[in-house]
């Protein structure tokens, strides 16, 4: 029996991870791809970005999966996947931006499931930020060095000299996996069917890590260093429309210590009716439009994550930035500036 191949898509809070997988399910071609999608707030809006284009999918909220699956790992998720029927020719897991991936890799090749294999790590790093991050969160190198495949994604928003360094940075924590450049993720889903089987770039060296090293290392248990213990996330929801120049201010100047936003809004403004879809990654600002689902409620829902935020601080602020007023268009200008 043929095992299907399971691939983890991990890398830092921002990184492009949901921007690939949405580009994989686009351009599967005949392929059946199941998801495993993983978010940190309480509110999934990683699954709902991904919803509809999908052969079958599992979210997994609240909370990075290193730590907050039980002890069956991921055994029961694949179970609920790989059914003969669902057909599936791949499974890709997309773990939270602060997962640890030893811990998912462990899930994975760990896993009595006969019918997966685990199929390799591809890690995205966002060349804008990384430089930053990395000085940070020095255990990035730890989560690189675990790579088959590294995506160095957002080329659009540095200059080459930037992707260089950031490429020089990368090859120091991992001495062979392969690097490739892209915008908005744009990764051939050929690459992702032989993952831990492609050639590397140091044929010669052996691997950094071995899988069975790092199934017996105990080192990814320490659990006091995972990402994810520095961070906290705020989930907003309201059903009554925001205020758009109040929104876009929060997006631009959030409480301190938040890095990442994203969700959608609901504006009630003439002409500017569709569903807000809204990114914030350090302090660059991004939205898209896209129609409500037939049966959608009208509504705004955010997550709002940072390392030491005040939450009061944080709800507060989305509180005042609901409309309590008609808005005018003008006012939309404040957002859409940001539109791509
Ligand atoms: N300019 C630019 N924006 C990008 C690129 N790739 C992704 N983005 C944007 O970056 C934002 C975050 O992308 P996501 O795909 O949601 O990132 P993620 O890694 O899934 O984020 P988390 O799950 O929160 O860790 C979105 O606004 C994307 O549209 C890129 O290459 N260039």
């Amino acid at each position: 029996m043929k095992r299907i191949p399971v691939v983890i898509v991990a890398g830092f809070l921002g990184a492009g991870k949901t921007t690939m997988l949405n580009h994989l399910l686009r351009t599967r071609s005949g392929l059946r791809i199941g998801v495993v999608v993983n978010d940190f707030g309480a509110v999934n809006i990683d699954a709902m970005l991904v919803a509809g284009q999908v052969d079958g999918a599992v979210s997994l909220g609240n909370g990075c999966m290193c730590c907050t699956v039980d002890d069956d790992g991921l055994d029961a998720t694949f179970a609920s996947l790989v059914k003969p029927r669902a057909g599936l020719d791949l499974i890709v897991v997309e773990a939270s931006g602060l997962a640890e991936p030893r811990n998912l890799i462990r899930m994975v090749a760990g896993s009595d499931n006969p019918r997966i294999e685990y199929g390799g790590l591809l890690y995205l790093v966002d060349a804008r930020n990384y430089a930053e991050t990395r000085q940070q969160h020095p255990r990035i190198d730890q989560h690189l060095g675990l790579a088959d495949l590294v995506v160095l994604n957002k080329t659009d928003l540095t200059d080459s000299g930037e992707v260089d360094r950031a490429r020089a940075l990368i090859r120091s924590a991992n001495a062979g996996a392969p690097i490739i450049t892209t915008r908005d993720a744009v990764v051939d889903l050929a690459l992702l069917a032989d993952l831990d089987t492609a050639p590397r770039d140091d044929d010669a060296a052996p691997r950094q890590l071995g899988l069975d090293e790092l199934l017996a290392d105990d080192e990814g248990d320490d659990h006091c260093g995972h990402l994810h213990h520095d961070y906290q996330s705020v989930s907003f929801t309201a059903a009554a429309p925001m205020n758009p120049r109040a929104l876009a201010a929060f997006l631009e100047q959030p409480p301190p210590g938040v890095f990442r936003i994203k969700g959608f809004a609901y504006f009630e403004v003439p002409r500017y009716r569709r569903k807000y879809v809204v990114h914030t990654v350090g302090n660059y600002v991004s939205v898209h439009t896209q129609p409500w689902a037939p049966d959608e409620s009208r509504g705004t829902q955010l997550v709002v994550i940072g390392a030491g935020i005040d939450e009061a601080e944080v709800r507060a602020a989305l509180e005042k930035a609901r409309a309590d007023d008609v808005m005018d268009t003008q006012s939309m200008l404040s957002i859409t500036r940001y539109e791509r």
